[in-house]
C-alpha cells in the first residue's frame, strides 16, 4: 500500500490471522459498536463478547489498521493537510511499524498458499485495461441543466490529466432530442487539436457525421440497439433502418481513415421488451463488425444485467466478434456495473466504460441510472493488480468539479469514501 488512494491490493495481502478472522463470520457472530470508516464494513467478530465495545474495536482496529492500512496512514500522514488528489506516491507509504508487523505475521503463516489462492481468480484478468472514459457525452447528455462548453471542455482537460487516454467528447445529435449537446461544435472545437488523447463523438445519422467532420473529429462512433423498441425511441427508426444508415457512415469515414466506435444498446435488457435474447446482441454485433468498426461497446441501458446474463450475452457476441474488439458499457442502476466488469475481465474483455462521478443516463432510457463510475472502475482494477494508466487523486478533481457544478455530491463510492477519509485526517 502506497497511497491513501491505492486499495489493498493482492500482492499486500492481509495476514492469516485476519482471514482466518474474516472465515469465522457466523449467524451468532457479535457485533460491535465501532463506527466504521475503513470501507470493510462492520466488525462481526465470532464467539466474542463483545459487552465491551472498545476491547472488541481495540481489536478489531489493531488487526484491520494492517489489512487496510489507509488508516494508520490517513492518521499519519494527512495531519494538517488537505487531501490534494495528487499523484499516489506524494502521501508515501505503510508507515515502518506497519510493515514489521506485516512482516512478522506473514512469517506466522504461509503466504505462499495465499498467493497461490489469489492467483487461481486472477491470473487470468488482462493486465492493462483501456477505459473509455464516456463523462462528457453520456455523463451528462441527460442533465436538465445545462452545463456551459468552458465546463465541458475544462472537465475533458482534467479527465486527459488524470491519465485517461479515450474521453467520448460529445454528441453530434439533434439538439431537439438531446438538448444539453446541442453545443458540440463549440466543445469539438476547444479539444480538436489535443494529440494526448482520443475524442471520439456520437454520430447517427450522416447529417451528424458530415458536422462531426466539420468541427474537427477524429474519432466517431455510431449507437445501435439490441432492441427494437430502444432503437424506435432513441434514434426514431428500426434495428435495420439504423444498420442502413451507420454503414454509410462507415463508408465515408473509411474514405476519410477516420476509426469508427460501435455501440449496442439493451444487450440484456430493454424498458419496453424485457429480456433481450444474446442471439440479438451477436446478430447486431457482426453486423458492426462486418461495416469496419474497430471496437464494439456492449451496453447494458438499463443497468439490469447480472454476471447470470452477462455472461451468456458475451460469450453469443464473442463467438461472431473477436474479444478484442469488444469492451462493456454498464449503468449501475442495480448496482451490478462492478461484479459485471469483473465477469466481463475473466471472459477476455480488456476495454471497459465508464463516466467520472458515476454521471450519466440515456435521456431515452426510463429508469436508467447513472453509468459505472470511472473512480469505481479504477479503484477495483487497481485493487486486483490491473493497470490503467489513470491517477485516482487527479480522477477525483475532475469528479470534483462536475459534481460541483452540477450542485451535487458524486455518484462514486470510492469518491465519496476518499474524500471522507481525506476530510477525517
Ligand atoms: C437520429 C435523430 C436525429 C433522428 O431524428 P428524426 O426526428 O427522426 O430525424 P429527421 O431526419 O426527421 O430530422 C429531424 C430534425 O433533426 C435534424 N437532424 C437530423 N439529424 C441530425 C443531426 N445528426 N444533428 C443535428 N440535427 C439533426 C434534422 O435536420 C431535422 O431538423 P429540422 O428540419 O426539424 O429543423 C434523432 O433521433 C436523434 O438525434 N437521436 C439521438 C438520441 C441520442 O442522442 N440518444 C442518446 C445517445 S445513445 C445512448 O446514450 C446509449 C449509449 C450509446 O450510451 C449506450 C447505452 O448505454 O445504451
Amino acid at each position: 500500500m502506497s497511497s491513501l488512494e491505492e486499495p489493498l491490493s493482492f500482492e499486500k495481502l492481509p495476514s492469516m490471522s485476519t482471514i482466518d478472522r474474516i472465515q469465522r463470520f457466523s449467524s451468532n457472530a457479535c457485533r460491535s459498536t465501532m463506527a466504521d470508516d475503513s470501507g470493510m464494513g462492520s466488525c462481526w467478530i465470532e464467539g466474542r463478547n463483545c459487552s465491551s465495545s472498545n476491547s472488541c474495536k481495540d481489536d478489531f482496529e489493531d488487526e484491520n489498521i494492517d489489512a487496510f492500512p489507509w488508516r494508520r496512514h490517513t492518521k499519519e500522514k494527512y495531519k494538517g493537510n488537505s487531501f490534494s488528489g495528487g499523484n499516489g506516491m506524494a502521501y508515501g507509504s505503510v508507515s515502518d511499524t506497519s510493515r514489521k508487523r506485516n512482516h512478522q505475521r506473514s512469517s506466522e503463516c504461509d503466504n505462499t498458499d495465499i498467493r497461490n489462492t489469489a492467483n487461481k481468480f486472477l491470473s487470468g484478468l488482462p493486465s492493462f485495461v483501456k477505459i473509455v472514459e464516456v463523462g462528457p457525452r453520456d455523463g451528462l447528455q441527460n442533465e436538465k441543466k445545462i452545463v456551459p462548453a468552458a465546463v465541458k471542455v475544462e472537465l475533458i482537460h482534467k479527465l486527459i490529466s488524470s491519465g485517461l487516454r479515450v474521453i467520448e467528447a460529445t454528441s453530434f445529435v439533434s439538439p431537439k432530442w438531446v438538448p444539453q449537446l446541442a453545443d458540440a461544435r463549440d466543445v469539438m472545437e476547444a479539444v480538436k487539436n489535443i494529440d494526448t488523447a482520443r475524442l471520439p463523438v456520437l454520430v447517427p445519422n450522416i447529417k451528424g457525421f458530415q458536422a462531426a467532420i466539420a468541427a474537427g473529429a477524429k474519432d466517431l462512433a455510431i449507437f445501435a440497439s439490441a432492441s427494437e423498441s430502444f432503437s424506435k425511441s432513441n434514434i426514431n427508426c428500426s434495428i435495420e433502418e439504423s444498420l442502413i444508415r451507420y454503414r454509410a457512415v462507415a463508408m465515408e469515414a473509411k474514405k476519410l481513415s477516420i476509426p469508427v466506435r460501435g455501440y449496442i444498446s439493451c444487450t440484456v435488457g430493454c424498458p419496453v421488451e424485457g429480456h433481450i435474447s444474446p442471439s440479438k446482441v451477436a446478430y447486431v454485433a457482426k453486423q458492426l463488425y462486418d461495416m469496419g468498426c474497430f471496437e464494439i461497446s456492449l451496453a447494458d441501458t438499463i443497468g439490469v444485467g447480472t454476471p447470470g446474463t452477462v455472461i451468456p450475452m458475451l460469450a453469443a457476441v464473442m463467438s461472431v466478434v473477436p474479444v478484442e474488439k469488444l469492451a462493456v458499457h454498464f449503468h449501475d442502476t442495480y448496482g451490478q456495473s462492478l461484479s459485471n466488469i469483473l465477469a466481463s475481465l475473466q471472459m477476455g474483455i480488456s476495454i471497459i466504460d465508464s463516466s467520472v462521478a458515476g454521471l450519466g443516463g440515456c435521456p431515452y432510457a426510463k429508469g436508467a441510472s447513472g453509468n459505472v463510475a470511472t473512480e469505481d472502475v479504477v479503484y477495483m482494477l487497481h485493487g486486483i493488480g490491473v493497470k490503467t494508466g489513470v491517477d485516482i487523486g487527479k480522477l477525483m478533481v475532475a469528479g470534483d468539479l462536475i459534481s460541483k457544478y452540477l450542485g451535487r455530491p458524486s455518484g462514486s463510492k470510492t469518491a465519496t469514501a476518499l474524500n471522507r477519509v481525506a476530510a477525517s485526517a
